[in-house]
């Protein structure tokens, strides 16, 4: 007998540099089925059409509709949101909160609207707050909304650790917790090149040169391009969370999500290790941090908080 199973659906909001690339990669790799969205007129459409162009050459079947309506993302499995502005040189994260809050709140009302059902990957900066007004507007469990940012940080922390031992991206694990900002915290103990604990292998000036380009990965791209952040690999970490999860391959992928007394943090989204299934959020996996950790992921949460009462002072009332 033939198991037919139909295509699983995945949305894109916004169909700029990361929402286009995460399509490409979703698309051509025959995960999903793809809807690009995004407000300006003809945008996703056209480069939806350019990536369907690409089928005969790259053989994929799947499917990419682009549209400016939201009736299109009724039963997508997960929705991405990339939606908004991208900082410039000398602007961080953070300088983002008003005018991207005002398009999520926006974004999220629609979600709840179109999607209800779905699992969302918060993308746009500042990421961890714009998850958290992701979460109030939808009023989704906290399974279902899971930012994007310690998959990237920690991608670029294991290809900085590569690079410096000249050794395979596959040899090395490496792992970056608190917020998608300034106070990320990369952790040394919990890297390992084949095993065996970093430190024990690069001296620890060379260890602090890597950790504070990690820290300073997503401004050194902004720095270089001027005009743009990054987006190849932000969208091959976005791609690896939604593979999880369709796929309900149980990955542990550091990401943001609503911690309720986990590592002693409370009603904020901050970096953790997750794993991650067809249900979305399945398990934070609790780290015996040393006492330095725990304290640079306090300061990361408190930073985080302060934007919270910032994002309570815009938005007298999360749902208008
Ligand atoms: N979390 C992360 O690790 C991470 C990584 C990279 C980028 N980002 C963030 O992702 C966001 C997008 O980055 P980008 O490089 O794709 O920017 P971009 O400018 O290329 O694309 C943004 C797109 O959003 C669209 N848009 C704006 N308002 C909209 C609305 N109301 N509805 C639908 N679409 C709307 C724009 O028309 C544009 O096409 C930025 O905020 C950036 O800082 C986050
Ligand atoms: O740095 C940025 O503004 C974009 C993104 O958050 C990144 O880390 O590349």
């Amino acid at each position: 007998m033939r198991i037919v199973k139909k295509r699983r659906k995945v949305s894109i909001i916004g169909a700029g540099n990361v929402g286009a690339t995460t399509a490409q990669k979703i698309v051509e790799n025959g995960l999903a089925d793809v809807v690009l969205l995004d407000i300006r007129d003809g945008v996703a459409q056209g480069k939806s059409l350019d990536i369907l162009e690409a089928g005969p050459l790259m053989g994929f079947d799947t499917r990419i509709v682009g549209t400016g309506h939201y009736e299109e993302i009724a039963d997508s499995s997960v929705v991405v949101v990339t939606a908004g502005f991208s900082r410039k040189p000398g602007m961080s994260r953070d300088d983002l909160l008003h005018k991207n809050g005002e398009i999520i709140r926006d974004v999220a009302h629609n979600i709840r609207k179109f999607a209800p059902d779905s699992i969302i990957i918060p993308v746009t900066n500042p990421m961890d707050l714009m998850a958290y007004v992701l979460w109030r507007v939808t009023g989704f469990p906290r399974e279902r909304v899971i930012g994007m940012g310690g998959a990237l940080d920690s991608s670029r922390f294991a290809y900085f650790l590569s690079e410096e031992t000249r050794t395979s991206v596959s040899n090395i694990h490496s792992l970056v917790m608190g917020g998608h900002g300034d106070q990320m915290v990369p952790l040394l103990d919990f890297s390992t090149i084949a095993g065996v604990p970093v430190r024990k292998i690069i001296p620890s000036d060379r260890l602090e040169a890597i950790v504070t380009r990690t820290r300073n990965g997503g401004a050194e791209i902004v720095h270089l391009m001027k005009d743009s952040s990054a987006y190849f690999a932000p969208a091959a970490a976005i791609y690896s969370m939604i593979e999880s999860i369709l796929h309900d391959r149980h990955r542990i992928i550091p990401s943001s999500v609503l911690l309720e007394g986990e590592y002693g943090i409370r009603g904020a989204f901050v970096g953790v290790p997750v794993r991650l299934g067809n249900q979305g959020l399945e398990e934070i996996i609790q780290l015996p941090l040393s006492a330095e950790e725990s304290s640079q992921l306090a300061h990361s949460a408190a930073v985080i908080a302060e934007g919270i009462s910032a994002l309570n002072r815009l938005f007298n009332n999360f749902s208008e």
